[in-house]
Formats: structure tokens, C-alpha cells, sequence
């Protein structure tokens, strides 16, 4: 993906954007014209000249395609416009572009796709109402069974530029080129995953502040998080970059939250200790060099352990097994200041009960749902009207703490601020325990003093990056391992932006 801005728009701020670029002297034609030139770019960039078939719908989405058709005829490619509403008369800027086309335009056929090297597809763009139904979806059908490449106008037709599903029959584009901002539907899943490549183009809709609630969210980047990971002062000592307790499982589900536990190390903490119950004690010893372990019998001394080794953040969860004693030990540490990371088992305990749960969790907390636990942590919010990140949003403000909505497109949220949706995740950390090693980089970075929304977006991060580095094959252990390498080369990234920043007063 070419991400451009980091702001992700609603289809209604991109609008208004349009609009006040109106204002300021670019009328709606211009910016048409330059957004049907930023594809023609995009296609000249990536393909030979080719017979290209542009789909062009009733509304302006279909005006960009009769730019596109001059645009790529002009570059001496072989077009062909094909109508795919015939009786629908265009308007305004569609109808000015329409009128500039002065080659044929053929209404929809059998033959449409015929010797199709290249699709544009200029049928809807973010105007989309309904599901496209009888011709238009049978259409949509046909070019994505047609094998040629498919170039998506601003989003591929049959999605919803504010959500994450598309809406009936949609395109299955090698190329999205969109305007000004990202949308939701571009981001989410499974919406993302018919956009292809993503280029957002700057169509000269000059800079201002969005009106509240047109920047729906960002995107989750170093840029946000410019302290963490901390590089340390020189004097630094152990004691100074953060101690991190973590509870081990039951003797036979110890890994995973040894997992954890070396996350947080990997992640800067100064000392990571396992509170084990006594019968796994032994097994976590034999696993563990650098992390302390200390054994506790029941809450009690639990929360004693927790003060005498003078815990500056806690991850919970990680396979600990869902019990009673898991639940009041999740509630006792609750009570105490320190930020706590709750995950896994520490979450599932609480579905039959949330309301248990959240009335207890504070603004510097981080629980770390994926989509079966946070459909029971928070009913009615998910699989509803409300997109991942809107959901995501009303789950920080009913839960009073930090949210990590995980998954191919996961959307950190906490009360009062915007959102943030990660893209750097690999599909190669769909495998058992990468989530123990978020919740203890999460749980390491809080323990150093990380303010706990950037905490969980920096160890988001670096953990696709963790993923994207590793790639195919990769097992959950080995994640912590390559972040030395990763937090090296951000920090060698900072270092030479800022000194360019220096130089040039930027
Ligand atoms: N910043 C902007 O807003 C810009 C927008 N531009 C283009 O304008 C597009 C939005 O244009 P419009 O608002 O005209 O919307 P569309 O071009 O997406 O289409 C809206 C039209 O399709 C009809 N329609 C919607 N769903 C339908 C369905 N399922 N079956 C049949 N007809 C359906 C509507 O009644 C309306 O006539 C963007 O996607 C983009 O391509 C660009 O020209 C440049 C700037
Ligand atoms: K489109």
C-alpha cells in the first residue's frame, strides 16, 4: 500500500473536503480531472499500453472514467467506455467529463469484457446506496471471473467507502487509486482485500482542519508514538526502565505466558518477573533465564508479590485458565495502581459477566480482544451498523481503558481520542501464541512509563513488523527475538528524520 496521509476519512469528510477545496478556487471539474489523471498515472506507471475497458457508471465515479478514457486514449492506448446504466442520464461534473469523451461509448453486452487486457472499473464509487443488483451485479460477476487486471476508481464498485463489508457483489481489484484520504473501506476487512494495491493520490484539495468527526481515525505509524520504544538515556539502569509481573498458567500451560514475559524484556523492560503459581514453578524455571519467578499461593499473595517486587505494569491472561481464582486475582490487581495488560484467558473469564469486568478497568489498563472475545465482552456492538473502528471506539468508552480490537486490521481505541488502525500485520501471525507475545510487549512498555494508548500502538507495530520480517513459517516464540533488529532500525529512522528535519527546518 502507498498509506498517503495518515488521516482515514468518512465518505461524508471526504466530501466536505471536496467541498471546501471548492471554496478555496478548486472547483469539483478540476478535481476530477485531477483525479482521473492521478489513475491514468497510475495505470501508465504499472502496465503497457493495452485494450483497456472502462466501466462507467450513472454518478461522478463514472465522470472519472470518461477522464480516464481520455487520459490513457491521449497516451495512445486503446480504450473502450462502456455504459452501464443506459437509460440514466449523467448530471454536473459526469455530464461535463461525458461530453469531453469524444470516442464511442458502447452500451453492455455480451461482449463487453471481449479482448480485455485492462479494467477500469468507474461503475460506483463512494455514492454506492444499495447492493448492486440484476445487470450491475452480474456485471461485477463477470469482470471479476474475466482474469485481466481490474483498476478500482476511488474503491471497488460494490463496497461502501464507510465500511468494512462489501454490500452484495463487489470488484475484486489488483488497484484501487483513491483521492485525498483513505476510507474506512479501504482499511477494514474484508473490504480491504478487494482493493488490492492501494495509491492514494493528493488531488490538490489544499490542507485544513477537518470539522470533528470527518477524521474517523489514523494510521497506526511510528510518527504517533515518537518516544516509544524508549532508547534510553545513558545513566539508565535496570530498575528505571520498569519492572513487569506476569502470571504464569498451571503447570501444563506455562509457554504462553512465557511468551509473554519475554516480550516485555524484548520490549525495554529493566525486569520482567513470573508470579507462578507453586506446581508450575519448576517448569517455568527450566524454561527462563533472564526472567525472575516467584511463586504465590492464592490472591493474597498475589497482590503481595506484586508489591515486593514493586510492579510497575502487569500482563494477565495468557493462557492463566479460566477459574474463579483467575477472576479475583484479575479484580485484585485491578485495585492496585499499576497499568494491567488483561488478554486471553483474563477476558474469556468475564464473558458470561462483563459488567463485572469493566467497571473495574481504568484509563491506563489494556485488554486485547479478538473478535470472539470482544463480541461476548461488548454485546451489541459488534456484527451491528458500527464498522471495526466505530466499535472499537464504543468499547473504550464503555470500558474506560484501552481497547486492542486484534486481527488482520486491528484498531487500537481509547475514550476521548482517534482511533488508530494498524496495516503492517502479516498473515503469517495467524498461528497460537502471537497474541502473548502483544500483550507482554504491551505489558513491557507499559512498565516503563508508556502512556498506555501508545504503549499498545507501538507493540502493535512492532509486532506486524515482528511478523512481516519473519514472514511465512514464523512461530509465535521466535517474535520477540527479532526486535532488537526492528527497534534498531526505527530508532536509525528517527535519528536520520530528524536530522533532516534540522537541516532543511523541516
Ligand atoms: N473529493 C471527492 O468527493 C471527489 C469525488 N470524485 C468521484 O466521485 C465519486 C462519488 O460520486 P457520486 O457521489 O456521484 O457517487 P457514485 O459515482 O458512486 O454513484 C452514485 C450514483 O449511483 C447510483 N447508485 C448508487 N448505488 C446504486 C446501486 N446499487 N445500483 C444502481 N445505482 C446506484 C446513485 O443513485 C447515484 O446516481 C467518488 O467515488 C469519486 O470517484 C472525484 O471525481 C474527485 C473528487
Ligand atoms: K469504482
Amino acid at each position: 500500500m502507498t498509506p498517503g496521509p495518515a488521516e482515514i476519512f468518512s465518505v461524508d469528510g471526504v466530501r466536505r473536503a471536496d467541498r471546501h477545496a471548492s471554496g478555496h478556487g478548486r472547483s469539483a471539474w478540476v478535481l476530477m480531472q485531477t483525479a482521473g489523471r492521478s489513475v491514468v498515472d497510475a495505470i501508465t506507471a504499472r502496465w503497457s499500453p493495452r485494450q483497456t475497458v472502462i466501466f462507467v457508471g450513472p454518478g461522478n465515479n463514472g465522470g472519472d472514467g470518461f477522464v480516464i478514457a481520455n487520459g490513457l486514449s491521449d497516451a495512445g492506448w486503446p480504450v473502450r467506455v462502456v455504459r452501464v446504466f443506459p437509460d440514466r442520464n449523467w448530471t454536473g461534473d459526469a455530464h461535463v467529463a461525458a461530453q469531453h469523451w469524444a470516442g464511442p461509448v458502447n452500451g453492455l453486452g455480451p461482449d463487453s469484457l471481449s479482448g480485455a487486457g485492462l479494467i477500469v472499473d468507474a461503475i460506483f464509487g463512494t455514492g454506492l446506496s444499495r447492493s448492486p443488483e440484476g445487470e450491475a451485479a452480474e456485471l461485477i460477476a463477470a469482470i471479476n471471473a474475466c482474469g485481466a487486471p481490474v483498476v478500482a476508481v476511488d474503491i471497488p464498485s460494490g463496497l461502501n467507502g464507510d465500511r468494512g463489508e462489501p454490500q452484495g457483489e463487489a470488484v475484486e481489484a489488483d488497484l484501487t487509486v483513491t483521492f485525498h484520504r483513505l476510507r474506512p473501506a479501504h482499511l477494514l476487512q474484508p473490504s480491504r482485500q478487494f482493493c488490492g494495491k492501494i495509491v492514494c493520490a493528493d488531488i490538490g484539495i489544499p490542507d485544513h482542519d477537518p470539522p470533528e468527526g470527518d477524521v474517523v481515525a489514523r494510521l497506526n505509524h511510528p510518527a504517533l508514538w515518537p518516544d516509544w520504544p524508549e532508547t534510553g538515556a545513558a545513566d539508565t539502569h535496570k530498575h528505571r526502565k520498569g519492572r513487569l509481573a506476569v502470571l504464569s498458567g498451571p503447570a501444563k500451560s506455562t509457554g504462553a505466558a512465557r511468551m509473554a514475559a519475554v516480550a516485555g524484556l524484548r520490549a525495554g523492560a529493566g525486569l520482567v518477573t513470573m508470579l507462578t503459581p507453586p506446581g508450575a514453578a519448576l517448569v517455568n524455571a527450566n524454561h527462563l533465564t533472564e526472567v525472575m519467578i516467584r511463586s504465590f499461593r492464592d490472591v493474597e499473595d498475589f497482590l503481595t508479590g506484586l508489591d515486593a517486587i514493586r510492579a510497575t505494569a502487569a500482563v494477565l491472561g495468557p493462557a492463566a485458565g479460566k477459574s474463579d481464582a483467575l477472576k479475583q486475582i484479575v479484580i485484585a490487581a485491578l485495585s492496585r495502581p499499576l497499568p494491567v495488560v488483561l488478554d486471553g484467558d483474563a477476558l474469556s473469564v468475564f464473558c458470561d459477566d462483563p459488567g463485572h469486568l469493566l467497571g473495574h478497568l481504568r484509563d491506563h489498563d489494556v485488554i486485547t480482544p479478538h473478535a470472539g472475545e470482544f463480541e461476548r465482552l461488548f454485546p451489541g456492538l459488534s456484527g451491528t451498523s458500527l464498522n471495526k473502528i466505530e466499535a472499537a471506539r464504543a468499547a473504550a468508552d464503555r470500558a474506560g481503558c484501552v481497547v486492542v480490537f486484534k486481527g488482520a486490521d486491528s484498531v487500537i481505541a481509547v475514550p476521548g481520542r482517534t482511533p488508530r488502525i494498524n496495516t503492517n500485520a502479516s498473515p503469517a501471525l495467524a498461528t497460537a501464541g502471537t497474541g502473548d507475545t502483544l500483550a507482554g510487549l504491551i505489558g513491557g512498555l507499559l512498565a516503563q512509563g508508556a502512556p498506555a494508548f501508545d504503549a499498545a500502538s507501538a507493540a502493535v507495530w512492532l509486532h506486524g513488523e515482528a511478523g512481516l520480517r519473519l514472514g511465512s513459517g514464523l512461530i509465535a516464540g521466535e517474535l520477540a527475538d527479532v526486535m532488537p533488529a526492528i527497534m534498531q532500525d526505527l530508532a536509525r529512522r528517527r535519528r536520520i528524520a530528524a536530522v533532516r528535519a534540522a537541516l532543511i527546518g523541516g
